[in-house]
């Protein structure tokens, strides 16, 4: 008997990486995309919508509905994070694509999240690549939502690693470390893939190159966008390539056995120097004193990947495209 594919959200804020787990999802018949929702981070939301537009036009699939999401953080902070240094200040590499002929869906993305768990209790994943400010709102919106959703990916965190934004923190987290802190400790089914997970998994040159060479649509469009990704990688780090934060996250939803977890409890500084830091209770001790960790729902966190079968899926999905 075929199983139907898992009903997946994307909330994104595209970004070269969200571009490369987008494709790669559409590319997964384990998954059944029914909308991508947007969020600021690498892009400021309303850009973050128009490059989600432009993503699926690119792929033929307009079919799928954009849901436009939060503008500020959930405690209304505006200045936010933008990580244009690592993706171009257009999000897709500085390619000045012509404008997408598509229009956002009415719905706000905390509302298209909140009716689709409505509607298909325990069924719909949502995959949340950017800071978590529409998932929060959507626990606060819907006291349901948390029964009803069926689970909540999350690439974010830094568990017992330096973050990318500073030693501290991750860029996701830091992006809204109130509405990372909220979803953290919901009680949904939730898991958190972390730098410590995605630093392991990168797409070399030679991957590209092999992209290049490659006839496939989604492969020679990435080809395209990732020139930017590419050179803040070799100026920021000693790895030879890119790492494949969102693509990475994003195979938990398409086949969770290509990591293994753990669980505990994870907490996130909201202020401070340390604002943003995840901090993952492995229930190894049993504290005398009550803490901020005792009584709240257990969440998994990925500790290893596979790493080279995760490049190959990534790399044959999108040559073969
Ligand atoms: O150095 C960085 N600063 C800010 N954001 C980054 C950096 N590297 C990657 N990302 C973006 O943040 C997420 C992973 O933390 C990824 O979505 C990636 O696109």
């Amino acid at each position: 008997m075929a199983t139907e594919p898992k009903k997946i959200i994307i909330d994104t804020d595209p970004g070269v990486d969200d571009a490369m787990a987008i494709l790669l999802a559409l590319r997964s018949p384990e998954v059944e995309v029914i909308g991508l929702t947007t969020i600021y981070g690498n892009v400021y939301t309303t850009l973050a919508t128009r490059n989600a537009l432009h993503l699926l036009e690119i792929a033929g699939r307009t079919d799928i509905p954009v849901a436009e999401g939060s503008h500020v953080t959930i405690t209304q902070g505006t200045k936010l994070r933008i990580a244009d240094f690592v993706h171009g200040a257009d999000g897709l590499g500085n390619q000045n694509f012509h404008p997408p002929k598509g229009k956002p869906i009415e719905q706000s993305a905390a509302d298209f999240i909140v009716e689709q768990a409505n509607l298909y209790p325990g069924k719909i994943t949502v995959v949340a690549l950017g800071p978590l400010t529409n998932i929060a709102l959507a626990i606060q919106q819907d006291p349901a939502f948390v029964k009803n959703i069926g689970q909540i990916v999350i690439l974010g965190g830094a568990f017992a690693v330096n973050g990318n934004v500073n030693p501290a923190a991750e860029a996701n987290i830091f992006g809204d470390p109130d509405a990372a802190d909220i979803v953290f400790t919901c009680g949904a089914d939730v898991v958190a893939v972390g730098i410590n997970v995605t630093h392991q998994v990168v797409m070399t040159d030679a991957d590209r190159d092999k992209l290049v060479c490659s006839n496939g649509k989604y492969a020679q469009y990435l080809c395209k966008i990732l020139e930017v990704y590419f050179s803040y990688h070799h100026d920021a780090y000693s790895t030879k390539g890119v790492y494949l934060h969102d693509p990475t996250a994003l195979l938990v939803a398409v086949n969770p056995s290509l990591f293994t977890y753990m669980e505990g409890v994870i907490r996130v500084q909201t202020s401070g120097i340390t604002r943003g830091l995840t901090l993952l209770y492995n229930k190894q001790k049993r504290f005398a004193e009550i803490t901020e960790w005792s009584d709240k729902p257990s969440v998994k966190v990925a500790v290893t990947v596979d790493a080279p079968a995760v490049v190959k899926l990534f790399m044959d999905r999108l040559m073969d495209s």
